[in-house]
């Protein structure tokens, strides 16, 4: 049996970023950028007004209030080409572009137009409202890097860019194998002692938020013809992850068929719980990982080793993510597997965060792990906890 920690290094060591590819930028949500984006123009491209209002020379202003003759208007994409001399303004709105000659922009509440004319209230500097060349970007400037992830604010800021195609990361390709005799669909008629598979759509679902695709192989049952015929469909997938069968049990098959298929086994069992009969090896170049059959330990193993591969293969970085949090109750001493406490998280009157590990741990619990906030870690052989004592935990 291997430590978490050694079998987090062993599944990590041959994981490598996958290839690029180009998708437009309205298929880009989410995606992790494979190479760094430099603007293509300058934004604004050309100096702007912040207001609607009247451009004009500030130098003009000296003893307000100043009348100014109203010689035309700009507006945004219709822009005023004559210039503003002394003694002239031009009515401006809100994006439009600053007419040649004109320094400044009054907004209009200080100013009072009649007909041809305006009288200016107030004395502005040069520069006022206005929208410098490139007050954003300027053309060329770096703005978003290779590994950047793709929300909405990135996404606007490379449409504001001239950037319609980007270079992103190609999803990872995971294999999903459900194995167990016991299992059937949501939906499908269930037999007396059949049970519903949720690990197949909560792990499909869990590696497609971490932005990977599932690849679903199905259900296979226990026996090495259904195993063997179901494994042979991972070839070419960037991961293949099966659940079930990885125990010591008579129909616990899942190690032999990967066996016969030509896993080069490179650990089984770690010291954790749950998610103790871990297997991991790498079947003609597709690293496998083989989870228990509980769906509290197929979760855990999503986080703990199937988030940072997949993040690892988008060339984003692959730490686990634990923060400080005060126990609210008492833990027993522990053994020697690491533990994953299913727990609830609140703030305290002075700001701590205080997680309260659920009473039933049982690793076929769903509901609990849906339920709890973060996973308290307690190492192995730890000394008994009081409530009020500090410990690590992964938020969920
Ligand atoms: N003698 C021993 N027995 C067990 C040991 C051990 O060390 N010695 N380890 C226990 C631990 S820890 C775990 S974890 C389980 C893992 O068993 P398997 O990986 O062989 O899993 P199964 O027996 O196939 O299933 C376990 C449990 O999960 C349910 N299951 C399976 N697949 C699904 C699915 N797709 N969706 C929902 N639920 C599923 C299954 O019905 C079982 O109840 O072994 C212990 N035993
Ligand atoms: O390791 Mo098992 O996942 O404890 O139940």
């Amino acid at each position: 049996m291997i430590s978490v920690d050694e079998a987090r290094a062993t599944v990590l060591a041959g994981v490598k970023p996958v290839a690029a590819e180009t998708v437009g930028l309205a298929q880009a949500a989410g995606r992790v950028l494979a190479q760094p984006l430099a603007a293509r123009v300058s934004h604004p491209p050309v100096p702007v007004s912040s207001m609607d209002g009247y451009a004009l020379r500030a130098a003009d202003l000296a003893a307000p209030p100043t009348r100014l003759s109203v010689i035309g208007e700009s507006a945004a994409g219709s822009p005023f080409d004559g210039v503003v001399g002394q003694g002239q303004t031009a009515r401006i709105f809100t994006g439009a572009a600053l007419p040649a000659g004109a320094d400044a922009v009054v907004m209009q509440e200080d100013c009072e137009r009649d007909g041809q004319s305006v009288t200016i209230k107030t004395q502005v500097p040069a520069g006022k409202f206005i929208r410098p060349v490139g007050l954003d970007f300027k053309t060329g400037d770096v703005l978003l890097e290779a590994g950047a992830v793709l929300d909405g604010r990135a996404i606007g800021l490379a449409a504001a860019m001239n950037i319609p195609w980007v270079s992103v990361r190609r999803r990872p390709r995971i294999a999903i194998l459900s194995t167990g005799d016991e299992i059937a669909m949501p939906g499908e008629p269930l037999g007396p002692s059949q049970i519903l598979g949720s690990n197949g759509p909560g792990l499909a679902a869990f590696v497609g938020m971490e932005g990977a695709e599932a690849v679903h192989l199905g259900i296979a049952r226990d026996s090495r013809e259904s195993l063997d015929s179901m494994i042979a469909a991972a070839a070419g997938c960037d991961l293949l992850v099966t659940t079930g069968g990885a125990s010591v049990g008579d129909y616990d098959l899942v190690k032999d068929a990967l066996a016969a298929a030509g896993l080069a086994l490179n650990f089984y069992t770690v010291a954790m719980r749950p998610g103790k009969p871990l297997m991991f090896g790498d079947l003609k170049g597709v690293p496998v990982l083989g989870l228990p059959g509980n769906p509290v330990s197929v979760m855990v193993c999503a986080v703990l080793l199937v988030r940072p591969m997949i993040r690892t293969m988008l060339g984003l970085p692959s730490h686990t993510e634990t923060v400080a949090v005060r126990l609210g109750r008492d833990l027993p001493a522990n053994d020697i597997r690491q533990d994953y406490l299913r727990s609830s998280l609140a703030s305290a009157d002075d700001g701590a965060q205080v997680a309260i590990p659920f009473e039933k741990q049982d690793s076929a619990v769903l509901s609990g792990m849906v339920r709890a906030a973060c996973l308290v870690i307690r190492p192995p052989f730890a000394p008994a906890a009081k409530a009020g004592d500090m410990a690590r935990a992964i938020p969920l």
